[in-house]
């Protein structure tokens, strides 16, 4: 659907976010090999596949004495972690002393612990190995050839871990996604204290970092605001953005007002609604658009509406999942939370009411949620989804969109 003049139809929200998904998932980044310590937040391009059996030798778990046949054991050498061992010989009564993380050597029946163990007047070992095992067979972990997470896995520092441990070097992800801001609005202030007719942008300063916990990188050159009012800044500043940019982020203007530039300049420049408003309160007048680039490459222009929580809406219901679908992720799937007061619902509109989430567990409503405030939106966990048609009665499970928070925040 090109851009076009008047009033578009909204469709339904969990229907506008499968969209965003698969829109970024058609047009995936591409991959690259990157140093395990770069890899953290990246998907996996490949799956992680072990380039060996773990353990890769069979291990020794504890300091001791590998010994064969029946005792006392005389000791024959000492095999450290990181040395080859050598086997023991074919025949009874003989040892190997072992440390933690050592090779066993071939021919071991047991490991006999060294605080476990007596040593005889002559020198020989005595004592009786546990019955379990004490060492680690080759495989216990994984078989070499195993895949262990499958292309399209979030890199974690565990997933880091583990991919050090089976052998790798580099890991093969998917480039991350590159956000841009442009911020629309005359009647904004970049500095100072708010009066007279004027506001202070709170978008410029807020939503790189939203998209960074998104996934997307965000050059400090690549946020821009507040763009002239005219149709030819916008359509001059999208076309900057887009130049290096997968997606654009823009706020502000997404409504048909004398200033709201933002539907004219997308019509100039080519662009296609893939969401032209979304049946969702508050935020409705969201947007997802797709754009050729000057190189041919289709990128995205995602429009938060002006109201700073109604933005914040947008960027989750559309960006988050358009940005998993860009990366290379499965679509994120929506946690479960039980309401502990009442939600009012909004008619046909799926409403995104935003909640905290107590100590009980119990999702419960934020004061100060207006879509022109963001003092509920600094203390809340997430939007609690109340579907079209419900109202969220206190013990219902509802889902809950969480916002983009570290381990820490808000709790
Ligand atoms: N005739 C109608 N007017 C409006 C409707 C409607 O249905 N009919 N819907 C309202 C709703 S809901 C929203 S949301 C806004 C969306 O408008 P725009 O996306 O065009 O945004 P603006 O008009 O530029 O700004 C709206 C509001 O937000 C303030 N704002 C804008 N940018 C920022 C920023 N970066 N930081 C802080 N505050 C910002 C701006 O000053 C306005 O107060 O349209 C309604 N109108
Ligand atoms: O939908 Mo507007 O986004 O309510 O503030």
């Amino acid at each position: 659907m090109s851009a076009e003049t008047g009033p578009a139809t909204p469709i339904a929200w969990a229907e506008a976010q499968r969209v965003a998904f698969e829109a970024g998932r058609d047009a995936v980044t591409g991959a690259e090999r990157v140093g395990l310590a770069e890899a953290d937040g990246r998907t996996l391009a490949e799956p992680l596949v072990t380039l060996t059996d773990l353990p890769a030798f069979p291990t020794s778990s504890i300091d001791g004495y590998a010994v064969r046949g029946t005792p006392p054991w005389r000791v024959l050498g000492r095999v450290l972690a990181g040395a080859v061992a050598p086997p023991l010989p074919d025949e009874s009564g003989v040892a190997m002393e072992v440390a933690t993380g050592a090779m066993v050597p071939d021919g071991t029946e047991a490991i006999l612990r060294t605080e476990e163990s007596t040593t005889t007047p002559d020198g020989l070992i005595e004592g009786t190995p546990r019955a379990e095992p004490e060492w680690r067979v080759p495989g216990d972990e994984a078989a070499r050839g195993e895949e262990l997470f499958p292309a399209g896995t979030a890199v974690d520092p565990g997933v880091i871990g583990l991919a050090a441990h089976c052998g790798y070097d580099e890991l093969p992800v998917r480039r991350r996604p590159r956000g841009a801001v442009l911020v629309f609005g005359d009647e904004l202030l970049t500095q100072g204290v708010p009066g007279g007719g004027l506001v202070r942008d709170a978008l410029g300063p807020a939503l790189p970092s939203w998209l960074r916990r998104l996934g997307a990188t965000v050059d400090t050159g690549v946020v821009h605001g507040p763009v002239k009012d005219t149709l030819e800044a916008h359509v001059d500043a999208i076309r900057a953005a887009l130049d290096t940019a997968d997606l654009v982020c823009t706020t502000g203007g997404t409504m048909r007002g004398p200033v709201d530039h933002l539907h004219p300049a997308l019509r100039e420049l080519g662009g296609d609604y893939l969401i032209n408003t979304v049946a969702v309160r508050p935020g409705f007048p969201m947007l997802v658009a797709r754009v050729p680039g000057s190189d041919g490459r289709d990128r995205f222009l995602a429009g938060l509406p002006g109201n700073p929580q109604s933005a914040i809406v947008a960027l989750m219901s559309l960006v988050a999942p358009l940005l998993a679908g860009l990366a290379g992720r499965a679509r994120p799937e929506l946690p479960r939370v039980t309401l502990g007061a009442p939600i009012r619902g909004r008619g046909t509109d799926t409403h995104l009411a935003l909640v905290r989430v107590d100590r009980d567990g119990m999702a419960r409503p934020m004061a100060h949620v207006g879509s022109s405030m963001l003092r509920g939106l600094a203390g809340a966990a997430g939007f609690a989804v109340i579907p079209p048609g419900e109202s969220g009665e206190p013990g219902a499970r509802v889902d809950l969109v969480p916002l983009p928070l570290l381990n820490g925040e808000r709790r």
